[in-house]
């Protein structure tokens, strides 16, 4: 058997410039995730200890087919592209397959949120005209168990049988509410332009209901999974307390299968500065795992994909985010995630965390970033293992570090290109230091520690396999992307070179914008 996993690597850091003309050729992705950012409250308390997480359940799981369903030596390595049958040449390239069209045959749905009439059914699903479509029954909200078994159910289902085309991406349904402020809320507070005032009455328990009238299969099974209600089924809080409600963001199966584009809003915790002067009020509340409300005046009801709230830990984000988006690209399927928002509201803590003593001890503050290569790696080596007769080789290369300048002369062109070899998820976590260090930070007025720069990491993931005398290649590419926050000259109080890069970076936060045509 060949295994020779050869990783190189080189940190990928943008410079503060506009970058559209490069997005297309750097992503190549068909699934992307958005993550963006609002702020909210409290500090995440507490914490698990997560030694073991990010590994596959078990490697007895990957080889007896638990992962990638069934032990059967003739399907593709991570098994979510479609044979088809004897492949008549020798060498077969598995690029970035096409995927079968989803429910609603939605393949062509604009990349943007229409204005009512020209939206398509699924898209109206998915993002919701209404904040309330009414509540889930009872009997739909899941219990611990049913929850535990759909989880298992994801690790254990076969090829991804993927549907869906290329839905609406993220700009989020608004709904506003013409309320008139009374005393249910105190003034809201916060560091943006938040008005004054905060409303009205209290908002009711909602969910958008992705059950309604589809009821099969792998709805139903979505439902058990989903519960986005308020783990006590109260009304929602005010959001000048302390406490706000949980709401349970599960692993989901049908993560890819319904749309190519997903935004997941994460809420992070109130600061310590943003307490200590402002106490403990907040511009936003969060209605369910969907929905969330700015308390201003006019309220606005925004509704997203997924809705992570505050006491969402970094664990439970990778495992719904991070890890069916590995999975789908070492089924071939190229995939990006981007982290989006303003600045010091949590991007780089999402996607990078905590890098000291990474290394040596992971920590429960470690991001996405991470904990996707130890996922990768882990995943890597089991399905080598399990699948030796086949000399099944795969080999992520991680092109993190490259610095995109632009020339009037030269164009665009990188600059420090560099490679390096890795053997070990620890050789993968020192250049994750490494190249997080080399970026550039400053202290902003939000931020003590903002990124100026983008960053990008981009790992290629090539598997080769032989079988009935012919050898198989499949190449997909994972796009990790945590972008310089946008920002406001009057809240971040930058000056001089920290506002020539503000204006760079929210010139370039907007060419993205236009390159995906939001
Ligand atoms: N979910 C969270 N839980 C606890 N702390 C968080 C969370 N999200 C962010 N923080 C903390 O908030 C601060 C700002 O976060 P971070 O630097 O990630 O913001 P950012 O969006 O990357 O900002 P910029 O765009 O300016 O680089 C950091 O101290 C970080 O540790």
């Amino acid at each position: 058997m060949v295994r020779s996993p050869v990783v190189s690597m080189e940190p990928c850091l943008y410079e503060n410039r506009s970058w559209s003309a490069d997005l297309g050729k750097i992503l190549g992705a068909r699934q992307i995730v958005v993550v963006s950012f609002k702020y909210s409250i409290r500090m995440l308390g507490g914490g698990k200890n997560e030694e073991t997480e990010n590994l596959p359940l078990n490697s007895n799981a990957l080889s007896s087919g638990l992962i990638h369903g069934g032990l059967d030596s003739s399907r593709a390595p991570f098994g979510a592209i479609q044979e088809t049958g004897p492949n008549p040449k020798p060498e077969r390239m598995d690029k970035t397959p096409t995927k079968p069209k989803g429910r609603y045959g939605d393949t062509m749905l604009p990349l943007r949120t229409p204005d009512g009439h020209n939206f398509g059914v699924s898209a109206r699903n998915r993002f919701g005209w209404a904040k309330s479509e009414g509540t889930l029954p009872a009997s739909e909200t899941a219990s611990d168990d049913s929850l535990a078994e759909g989880a298992n159910s994801y690790y254990g289902q076969g090829g991804r049988g993927i549907g869906g085309g290329i839905g609406g991406l993220a700009t989020p349904r608004t709904t506003r509410t013409l309320a008139r402020a009374n005393s249910n809320y105190s003034e809201s507070y916060s560091v943006q332009s938040t008005p004054n005032k905060s409303v009205s009455k209290p908002p009711s328990v909602s969910c958008r209901s992705k059950v309604d009238g589809n009821g099969g299969g792998r709805w139903g099974n979505f439902a058990a999974l989903y519960k986005g209600l308020p783990s006590s089924g109260n009304p929602p809080p005010l959001v000048n307390t302390v406490e706000v409600p949980h709401f349970d963001l599960k692993e989901d199966p049908s993560f890819w299968m319904e749309h190519n584009v997903q935004v997941v809003v994460r809420v992070r915790p109130l600061n310590s500065w943003e307490k200590n002067a402002h106490g403990n009020y907040r511009c936003l509340k969060q209605e369910s795992s969907h929905s969330i409300t700015w308390i201003g005046q006019p309220e606005a009801g925004f509704t997203f994909d997924h809705l992570a709230c505050e006491s969402v830990d970094q664990e439970v984000l990778f495992r719904m985010v991070g890890l069916p988006m590995v999975e789908n690209c070492l089924s071939g399927y190229n995939s990006c995630m981007f982290a989006y928002g303003q600045t010091g509201s949590g991007k780089t803590y999402t996607m990078l965390g905590e890098m000291e003593a990474m290394e040596l001890q992971p920590g429960q503050h470690r991001g996405m970033t991470p904990r996707i290569f130890k996922f990768l790696f882990a995943t890597i080596q089991a399905e080598e293992e399990s699948r030796r007769d086949e000399k099944l080789n795969l080999q992520p290369v991680l092109i993190p570090c490259l610095w995109l300048r632009e020339d009037v002369k030269k164009g665009v062109y990188v600059e420090n290109l560099s490679e390096f070899e890795v053997q070990s998820v620890g050789g993968i976590l020192r250049l994750l230091i490494q190249g997080s260090l080399s970026r550039k930070v400053a202290a902003t007025s939000m931020n003590r520690e903002s990124s100026r720069s983008h960053s990008v990491f981009t790992c290629v993931i090539k598997c080769r396999w032989e079988k009935d005398s012919s050898a198989n290649l499949r190449f997909a590419r994972l796009n990790l992307f945590d972008l310089a926050g946008s920002e406001r000259q009057k809240t971040s109080g930058a000056e001089g070179d920290r506002l020539k890069e503000a204006a760079s970076i929210n010139k370039s936060l907007s060419e993205n914008v236009r390159a995906f045509g939001v």
